[in-house]
């Protein structure tokens, strides 16, 4: 840091043109074979005085500390409002000198789009090319320029528009429609929302529909009729649910059929298992909302609609069926990634966020990626007070009402975070009542949100939001402000993990300004419906009895000595633990369940660039006959006449004489001589198709067939892995280990679907009708 400090009038010397120069020099060293790292002090101090010539900010010397903290690949911890978007300017300027392959990538799609522009202008300026990977505003994602974007030395990017183009990339036809330009350096702003809260849904590519079946309206219909405890269970965090033994009975009594276990009613019995998992681990207004697009799922940790995200594998049109919305088409998964998976691919990794600490030991052990903190530039001013508590949650609304109206009339800007959609809309009807004017900030109005969070730290502003404006917002606050005593934020419940709820505390006090956080809370909360002890559940369940047989009498009141402030503020923290306890193990699971998909998706991909970029495809052709062949020996070990000439007609040669070649060369008395007589036939067949075309042709027409007989396979193989882990997941646990058998399936699968794309090779290479056009292109007619 001192280095970097002992640059500073170094290069604030220079003229602009000679510090722009400072560029070409570092690139010039790093050509003669000079490392990053022993360039970072020079070009840390360049990037700082191009930020300060160009934005007017100059990085404080706690910034140049994250940054070096970033550098060395480790995660920066700063705070709330420190400023860690100039931060991220210097270490990605630094490994902008070697090209192209770095990302800065945020959950958020609106603060990539707005930093590559703002800090863009500082790379710009020093003259490397730093774009946008998002599409602007508006503007379809189809039409980007995904070749000018990849080959920009930076790119600020989010974490899933990132996925979905590695899943295309690898979708591509041929090496020159490939985009991407290899994984150097991403720096992970938000590096816990990124890697952690988003961990659990795997982004996913679909393709082609599915036949549509009506077995999701019927078995949403069977799931009404079951209850809880009787024929299925839930775990305490409602995140998991099963069957029970009676369950399966009664299911087989409704739909008039014996054994819905056995391997005949496997599709039947995924969509009962599906509708279970949309009746009773998703909420409405919660985890999706219903409007005139359908079904859309939330993000939980911020409130956004997930655009695009469907949830995996039919959950999406048996929450449909439930909502009594018409079923979409269920399309097939193509290509799917965890970001677990995709962050893992980058030789440098590093992030920055308000709030890691907490998760630091899960860092370290899935990314190897130490936190550490960096104190803030000047102290914090910010006043944590201490949680309200309320026996419901009427009374807990009344009671921020009254909080809310106190600091509108002094002029008090005020942010209010709500825990669902539901509720935002709810408490802004109830500020409409009081004749409060406010701003709605939720999923429903995300294109205001720029707009919104720009006016919610100005005199008079109320603004109601769910945790979306907990992220990465800067709350700019208007004149005097500061003398009300700053931004007042007010969670009306606590959420799943205390690194949401402080990334909310830190929309105030901001860059040692003044502000205020208070969390009210009651019993009813869902995080203690969740994630609570059970006499909390069972005392609800009497207080809702109780209420239902004295209508208008209230909540009966909760004896203070018995609850006490101290028990009921460890009750929450407790619940806090658990729920982060449960989160943690599930995103473990994911990690182990996508293990396999991601050792069995690098082989493909590698089988894929492998086809696009050898010079010819002999060996591969000779490898892929052989493995057909063999695998028509393994389907009939001792092949009859008939047998042979089914096969050899439809996948090597549909005008064969039979007589002619099988009569004659085979002998079905020696079974060793099978394999390389049908080797024989292949490679013959083959032959005779190119005789009329020359070696290029014959190598594009090969690709083609390959990469074409690849994908097909591959995308089965995906859908099936993903089809193998919803039942293994839904599994009772007693008697099988869901994660074994999931493996074992799974891999059993892959050597099948190798087998299967062996054998649609040779059909798609032999008996598709081909035609080169003038232009060189090619008509394929497959069989
Ligand atoms: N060196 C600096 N000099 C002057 N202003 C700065 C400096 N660094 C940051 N700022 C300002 O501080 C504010 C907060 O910055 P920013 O939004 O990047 O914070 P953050 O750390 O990302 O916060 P959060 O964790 O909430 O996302 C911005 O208004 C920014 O312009």
């Amino acid at each position: 840091m001192r280095a970097v400090a002992a640059l500073a009038s170094k290069y604030r010397d220079m003229s602009d043109k000679e510090l722009k120069s400072q560029t070409e020099l570092f690139r010039e060293q790093l050509a003669a074979g000079k490392s990053l790292d022993s360039l970072k002090i020079q070009a840390f101090a360049v990037a700082r005085e191009a930020d300060r010539r160009v934005l007017g900010m100059f990085p404080f010397d706690v910034q140049v500390l994250g940054a070096l903290v970033m550098q060395d690949g480790n995660v920066a911890e700063m705070q709330t409002g420190e400023g860690k978007t100039l931060t991220a300017t210097l270490p990605m300027y630094l490994n902008g000198l070697t090209g192209s392959g770095n990302f800065l990538v945020t959950a958020n799609e609106y603060l990539a789009y707005r930093d590559a522009q703002e800090m863009g202008k500082v790379y710009r300026w020093l003259g490397l090319t730093a774009v946008a990977g998002v599409p602007a505003t508006g503007e379809d994602p189809h039409d980007r320029n995904l070749h000018k974007i990849y080959q920009a030395d930076i790119v600020y990017t989010t974490n899933s528009t990132l996925g979905f183009d590695y899943l295309m990339d690898n979708l591509s036809g041929s090496a020159d429609e490939r985009f991407l330009q290899g994984f150097h350096f991403a720096l992970l702003d938000e590096i816990d929302a990124v890697l952690l809260d988003s961990a659990q849904m795997p982004l996913v590519i679909s393709g082609a529909p599915r036949v549509r079946s009506n077995l999701f309206e019927i078995a949403d219909q069977v799931i009404c009729l079951l209850r809880e405890d009787i024929d299925f269970e839930r775990s305490n965090d409602h995140k998991k649910v099963w069957f029970t033994p009676r369950g399966i009975d009664h299911m087989e009594e409704y739909l008039g059929l014996e054994n819905l276990l056995g391997e005949h009613h496997r599709t039947l019995y995924r969509h009962l298992v599906l509708a279970l998992k949309a009746h009773q681990t998703l909420t409405r207004d919660r985890d999706y909302v219903v409007d005139e697009d359908g079904v859309s799922l939330l993000d939980l940790s911020n409130g956004r609609k997930l655009a695009g995200m469907k949830l995996e594998a039919g959950l999406h049109q048996a929450l449909e069926a439930k909502e009594a919305v018409p079923v979409s088409n269920q399309t097939r998964t193509m290509a799917s990634i965890t970001f677990q998976n995709l962050f893992r691919m980058f030789s440098h990794l590093s992030g920055m966020t308000g709030t890691a600490m907490t998760d630091a030991a899960e860092l370290q052990e899935t990314y190897r990626l130490s936190v550490i903190s960096i104190p803030t530039n000047k102290p914090s001013q910010r006043i944590d007070l201490p949680d309200r508590l309320y026996n419901s949650t009427s009374e807990k609304l009344e009671h921020a009402v009254d909080l809310v109206k106190q600091a509108y009339h002094q002029g008090r800007p005020v942010l209010i975070e709500t825990g669902s959609v539901s509720l935002s809309n709810l408490f802004s009807r109830i500020l409409l009542r009081e004749e409060i004017p406010h701003n709605l900030l939720n999923a429903r109005s995300a294109a205001k949100e720029a707009l919104i969070v720009k006016e919610a730290g100005q005199l008079g502003a109320v603004t109601v939001a769910t945790s979306m404006a907990g992220r990465g917002t800067d709350i700019k606050l208007g004149k005097g402000v500061k003398e009300l005593g700053g931004l007042l934020v007010i969670g009306t419940e606590r959420m799943n993990s205390a690194r949401v709820d402080n990334q909310l505390r830190g929309r105030s006090g901001r860059q040692g300004a003044p502000g205020e956080a208070v969390f009210l809370v009651s019993i009813e909360d869902s995080i203690l419906l969740e994630h609570g002890p059970n006499w909390l559940r069972r005392y609800r369940r009497r207080a809702a009895a109780y209420k239902r047989d004295h209508p208008g009498a209230g909540n009966p009141r909760i004896r203070m000595p018995f609850w006490g402030k101290h028990r009921f503020h460890h009750l929450i923290t407790q619940a806090q633990h658990n729920a982060e306890k449960s989160d943690r193990q599930s995103r473990t699971q994911t990690l182990q369940y996508a293990e396999i998909m991601r050792v069995q998706r690098d082989t493909i991909y590698a089988t894929r660039q492998q086809i696009m970029t050898v010079p010819t495809l002999d060996d591969q052709l000779a490898s892929i006959f052989k493995m057909a062949a063999r695998s028509f020996m393994q389907q009939h070990p001792q092949p009859t006449r008939s047998d042979m000439a089914d096969y050899v007609l439809n996948t090597i040669d549909n005008h064969l004489v039979v007589a002619n070649v099988i009569d004659h060369d085979w002998q079905p008395d020696r079974p060793k001589q099978t394999v390389p007589f049908l080797q024989k036939l292949m490679v013959d067949q083959l032959q005779k198709k190119f005789e009329n075309i020359n070696q290029d042709q014959q190598v594009y027409f090969e690709r083609m067939c390959l990469l074409k007989s690849l994908d097909n396979a591959w995308i089965d193989q995906v859908d099936m892995l993903q089809q193998l882990r919803q039942i293994a997941t839904s599994r009772s646990t007693a008697q099988h280990d869901p994660l074994l058998e999931y493996l074992k399936d799974g891999r059993k699968a892959f050597a099948e679907m190798k087998q299967s794309f062996a054998h649609q090779a040779v059909k798609n290479l032999l008996l598709s009708e081909f035609q080169f056009k003038a232009d060189g292109s090619i008509d394929v007619t497959y069989p």
